[in-house]
């Protein structure tokens, strides 16, 4: 319950002022209907024919409950939409604030579960504050009105509401802990869905893996979430049908034994049944909200073990501060990062403790075996992961969350696994409109693809056309430090030639500290330095006579121009 009050605050966080006028409206929705009731009963009883003052105070009623009936719908309603619109933009903050490890750890799959169902699940849960208001209100008011026709029946009310209250609490527990069940099955299909999409080849090519993981391992995900709703539905059910009884048997209560036992007018009763019919559909509105709400809750939870608290506030290590350019000193000292063990026999992988130092005017590869921590180094290097022990420094200055996005503004990258954006985002559009045709041509990818309005014209070419785009959109960031994993990998020689013989040394020359990961022993002899690094651990450093001078500064890039282009 705590729980869920701390769920319903976080809702409402953002309207503090909007919430009084909600309450307002509500209560008064809430309070001229059961005025209406009260006159309803008394022109029932007969004082309609007499009194033409009831008549009018129908009437008056009636306008008031249809006006703020409407208000207050219409008032929650627009804050339900802020607040969903606000909860997408908060998410998609969030998740890219989250710390990378968490994020990695918790899978594609799962962030965009977290991105379309929970969104979804907490927009319901705030599409349903509107109905619950009001229909706190009307029971409220309900209440009110059965204390003023007798005590003893209000008494009655207070003992259902207590009883339904606790039953409440049981159903919401227990369906709270069925949607966290429903919720982990969700994650588990989006992950099935996730290799559906990504190996549609591979499930095309081979009928007996198609049949086996779409007829077992999809229909199994698929049918542990069928189970797990319906354990969700039939809880709330069981509830519903106790709410009934209790209810039915107040009416009862009210209408065989309150005659007997009190002296109670007939208006009273009739006053009491009505009353008690009206509250009907208010109390199972308000009961099937649960589902939604536990939902909701879950879904909070689940945002929540993002790493980052969704009403935490926006500001993140560092973003404000410009980064530093001119000279540049990168330094490890005894830093090093291990993921954790999967299994109790699996041993983690430890990269370092390493002591590595690079500065901005050096050419340094990056070698070693498959597994041997080259894509962590990277990881470690460009500021996705803090070192667990040891640190990275920046110019002296030790990197810590409160400055690690600062860091990272540091580095222009291409990934192995890279991905390559078709807007050419917070770039300089001054930088685009001057280089980036330069650097098409030099990559020679200027007849395929153009950059016009701050975007390549398609993305849609070849991984290793791809890849050439992704170093292009590197190339304008203009950075002091650039890393490269695995770039040349699948590149013709031709490209591997602009790549190593020309890029990489201008890049050097013009004042950038280059890291570049690679099998290309070929071409080791243009780097200043060669690190080896073996099981986490740097083997060797054979150190290499700088192929160039050591004073290069001049600080924006050109695009190289190529004489046999
Ligand atoms: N996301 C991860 N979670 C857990 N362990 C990981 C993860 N990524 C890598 N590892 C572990 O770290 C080790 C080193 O991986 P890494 O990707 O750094 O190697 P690499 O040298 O880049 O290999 P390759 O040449 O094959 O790309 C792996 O053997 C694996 O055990």
């Amino acid at each position: 319950m705590m729980k869920m009050y701390r769920f319903l605050l976080f809702l409402l966080r953002d309207a503090r002022s909007m919430m009084v006028l909600m309450v307002l409206t509500g209560l008064l929705a809430g309070l001229s209907s059961v005025g209406l009731l009260a006159v309803i009963n008394k022109l029932i009883n007969g004082a309609g024919a007499t009194s033409e003052l009831f008549a009018a105070a129908f009437i008056g009623l009636a306008v008031l409950k249809v006006v703020s009936n409407y208000l207050s719908q219409l008032l929650l309603v627009t804050f339900a939409q802020k607040t969903i619109l606000n909860l997408g933009m908060d998410l998609c903050w969030k998740v890219v604030r989250a710390p990378y490890r968490t994020l990695e750890r918790r899978g594609a799959h799962e962030i965009l579960a977290t991105l379309t169902d929970d969104t979804n699940a907490m927009a319901w849960a705030v599409n349903g504050l509107p109905g619950l208001a009001i229909n706190v209100a009307i029971l409220a008011g309900c209440s009110l009105y059965l204390a003023w026709l007798s005590w003893q029946a209000f008494l009655g009310v207070v003992l259902l509401a207590v009883l339904g209250l606790l039953g409440y609490r049981q159903l919401y527990n227990r369906v709270l802990r069925s949607s966290l069940a429903v919720r982990d099955s969700k994650g588990v299909l989006f992950e099935h869905f996730r290799s559906l999409t990504d190996g549609m080849k591979e499930l095309m090519l081979h009928r007996g893996r198609r049949e086996t993981f779409v007829d077992s391992d999809i229909r199994q995900a698929a049918e542990a979430l069928r189970h797990h709703n319906l354990v969700t539905t039939k809880q709330y059910l069981t509830t519903d049908s106790w709410t009934q009884v209790l209810f039915y048997g107040l009416i009862g209560v009210i209408l065989l034994l309150f005659p007997r036992l009190l002296s109670l007018s007939g208006e009273s009763l009739t006053g009491y049944a009505f009353a008690m019919l009206y509250m009907i559909g208010p109390m199972w509105g308000l009961l099937g909200m649960v589902p939604t709400l536990s939902r909701g809750q879950v879904a909070l939870e689940k945002i929540e073990s993002l790493g980052l608290a969704l009403d935490e506030g926006r500001r993140e290590g560092g973003a404000e501060r410009p980064v530093t350019h001119g000279t540049q000193c990168l330094e490890f000292s005894q830093a090093s990062f291990s993921y954790d063990p999967k299994g109790e026999d699996e041993r983690s992988f430890s990269l370092g403790p390493l002591d590595v130092t690079i500065r901005t005017g050096e050419l340094v590869f990056i070698i070693g075996g498959n597994g041997s921590g080259k894509s962590t180094f990277v990881k470690v290097l460009t500021g996705l992961y803090l070192p667990q022990q040891g640190a990275v420094r920046l110019n002296g200055e030790a990197i810590t969350p409160a400055n690690q996005d600062w860091y990272r503004q540091h580095f222009a990258a291409v990934f192995s696994d890279f991905y390559l954006f078709k807007k050419l985002l917070g770039l300089d559009p001054a930088l685009i409109e001057s280089q980036a045709d330069g650097w098409l041509k030099t990559l020679r990818i200027q007849h395929k693809v153009t950059i016009q309005d701050g975007e390549y014209s398609t993305i849609n070419v070849s991984q290793g056309q791809r890849k050439r785009l992704a170093l292009v959109t590197a190339m304008l960031e203009d950075r002091p430090f650039y890393v490269f994993d695995e770039w040349a990998a699948d590149q013709d020689p031709q490209y591997k030639d602009v790549f190593y013989g020309e890029l990489l040394p201008e890049l050097r020359a013009r004042g950038k500290g280059v890291i570049v990961v690679t099998h290309d022993d070929r071409y080791f002899h243009v780097g200043d330095r060669v690190l080896k690094l073996d099981e986490g651990k740097i083997l060797e450093t054979p150190n290499r006579a700088a192929s160039t001078g050591s004073n290069r500064t001049p600080p924006m890039l050109k695009p190289v121009i190529r004489s046999s282009a």
